[in-house]
């Protein structure tokens, strides 16, 4: 065999799968069909959008109304700065990433791969046209996902544009229109509107993020209310298109919207169109690939992880998902993913979460309270100027452990973390009340929560 291990896809998956394997002292090697490292987690998806969020979200902070009163040349201005800091940060991080593989002793292939057979790749050069043929002992699959593209949708990178084509976007519109109430929507809602673009949204759900509980999504609504977002809520779109130099979006209501562009941010599509599973004697299940809780697929030496197999799809997962499949493949049998997943949403503001949503846990039929501990109860809360933030617990009435925690608010996906470990030890609202925390932070937020689940647990029939 040529390697112990081979690769496919140098998003966060596939570089920390390769970077496990090289630290247990493997020979190991990613391969790459793109030219730049780090996949849709650092080019064109996770990295690109938060620094983007962060120059808009400054820029926003300036003058009462925020961008939306500047003139239109300072907000071009401000997208050109906004778009030249994404590039650095995206360069710098791709540097970072390819100095640690290098020095792990990881190999870089350039070239799209392609199964040959169970432990054989055929990896094309896409510039030069020749190929090669790599074997391996495991083989892990991280090809991720793109945009998903109906083909009915016009998209011409300009003004009908996907979640990679938005970064890449040279001027600011006069106006955007969001089809879709998820992550991608919210995310990229929050960055236009806060550099002054007239947003409006088109979601079939009741509400934004539907899986959400309704206090929480309540503080980003009012957020975008106040940035003049328009919303369309049960609505669904049943075309798009040019019309005149601007985008006609048809409603099945029959109502017409126009605006100069529109975003259109309805999920993802895997990337296994042309790794040719089959010759591994591998089945694809409408293009993702099925796993078992160790990331491998139905061929025990071939695993998957990342976007590839679907939900949560996120970088974070996927990072964890790549070491813990490698740990699997060479006989750490014990690794497991946690059961408890952060998620974060950067919008404006942004909101995280870890554990169960109220909904879920009325669904097992456990007994609840709800704290609650407001940001401008928090000194650090109004020195940021941050009035709306919440931090809700939930708390299991009989046990008195945290099931659940849901901030929203400046830092929130950092916040996070304190619930997330609680959980993980089996704390409880105990160890929350009985624990000091630095002052002024918004991390006392959770203390004034748990005191609020306190008096709750008080008031419960005993
Ligand atoms: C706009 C946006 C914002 C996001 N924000 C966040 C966030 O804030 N936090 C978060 O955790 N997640 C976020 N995500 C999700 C995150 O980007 C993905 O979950 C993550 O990148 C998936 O990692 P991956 O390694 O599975 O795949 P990818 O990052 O998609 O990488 C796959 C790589 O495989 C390569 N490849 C594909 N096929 C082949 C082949 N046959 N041969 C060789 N190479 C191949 C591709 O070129 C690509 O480089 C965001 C996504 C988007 C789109
Ligand atoms: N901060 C983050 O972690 C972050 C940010 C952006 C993207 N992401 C990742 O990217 C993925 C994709 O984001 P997204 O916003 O496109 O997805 P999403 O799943 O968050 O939202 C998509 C929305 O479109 C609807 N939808 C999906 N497919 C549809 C279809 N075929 N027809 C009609 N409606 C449909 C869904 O009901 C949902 O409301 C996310 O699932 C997430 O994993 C994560």
């Amino acid at each position: 065999m040529d390697y112990d291990i081979l690769i496919v896809g140098s998003g966060p998956a596939g570089q920390h799968a390769a970077w496990q394997a090289a630290r247990m002292g493997k020979k190991a090697a990613i391969i790459e069909r793109k030219p730049g490292l780090g996949g849709a987690g650092l080019q064109t998806g996770t990295i690109p959008s938060k620094a983007l969020r962060e120059a808009a979200y400054l820029a926003s902070r300036t003058g009462t109304h925020g961008m939306r009163e500047a003139a239109s040349k300072a907000r071009h201005g401000i997208l050109a700065e906004a778009v030249r800091r994404k590039d650095v940060v995206i360069s710098q991080q791709e540097s970072v990433i390819l100095k640690r593989l290098l020095k792990s002793g990881v190999a870089l292939i350039p070239g799209e791969a392609s199964f040959v057979d169970a432990h054989t790749l055929e990896v094309m050069d896409l510039h030069g046209g020749s190929s090669r043929r790599l074997t391996a002992q495991v083989i892990v699959l991280a090809t991720g996902s793109r945009p998903r593209r109906p083909s009915d949708i016009p998209f011409d990178k300009q003004t009908v544009l996907d979640s990679t084509s938005i970064l890449n976007l040279k001027r600011l519109p006069k106006s955007l229109l969001v089809v879709g109430g998820g992550v991608i929507a919210c995310e990229f809602v929050s960055i236009f509107a806060a550099l002054g673009v007239e947003v409006s949204i088109v979601d079939s759900h009741e509400q934004l993020l539907a899986y959400l509980s309704e206090d929480v999504v309540g503080v980003l609504a009012d957020s975008f209310d106040n940035m003049g977002v328009e919303l369309h809520m049960k609505e669904k779109v049943v075309a798009i298109r040019k019309e005149e130099g601007r985008i006609l979006t048809l409603l099945e209501s029959g109502k017409k919207l126009y605006s100069e562009t529109v975003l259109y941010a309805l999920g993802r599509e895997p990337n296994s169109q042309n790794l040719n599973t089959a010759k591994a004697g591998l089945a694809l299940d409408q293009g993702w690939i099925a796993v078992n809780e160790h990331f491998q697929s139905s061929i025990p030496h071939i695993y998957a992880v990342g976007d590839l197999i679907g939900w949560p799809a996120l970088a974070s997962t996927a990072m964890e998902q790549g070491r813990t499949a490698v740990l699997h493949a060479f006989g750490k049998k014990g690794q497991s993913m946690p059961e408890n997943l952060p998620m974060a949403i950067y919008a404006i503001p942004e909101i995280s979460w870890v554990g169960k949503t109220e909904k879920q846990a009325r669904k097992e039929n456990i007994n609840y309270v709800v704290g609650r501990g407001y940001y401008k109860e928090s000194a650090r809360g109004q020195i940021i100027g941050d009035a709306n933030g919440l931090v809700k617990l939930i708390v299991d009435s009989q046990s008195h452990k945290l099931i659940g925690a849901h901030i929203v608010g400046e830092h929130a996906s950092e916040l996070i973390h304190t619930g997330q470990l609680l959980m993980h030890f089996g704390g409880t609202v105990h160890d929350l009340v009985a624990n000091v925390f630095n002052y002024p932070t918004l991390a006392e937020c959770y203390k004034l929560a748990a005191l609020d689940c306190l008096a709750h647990l008080h008031q419960q029939p005993h």
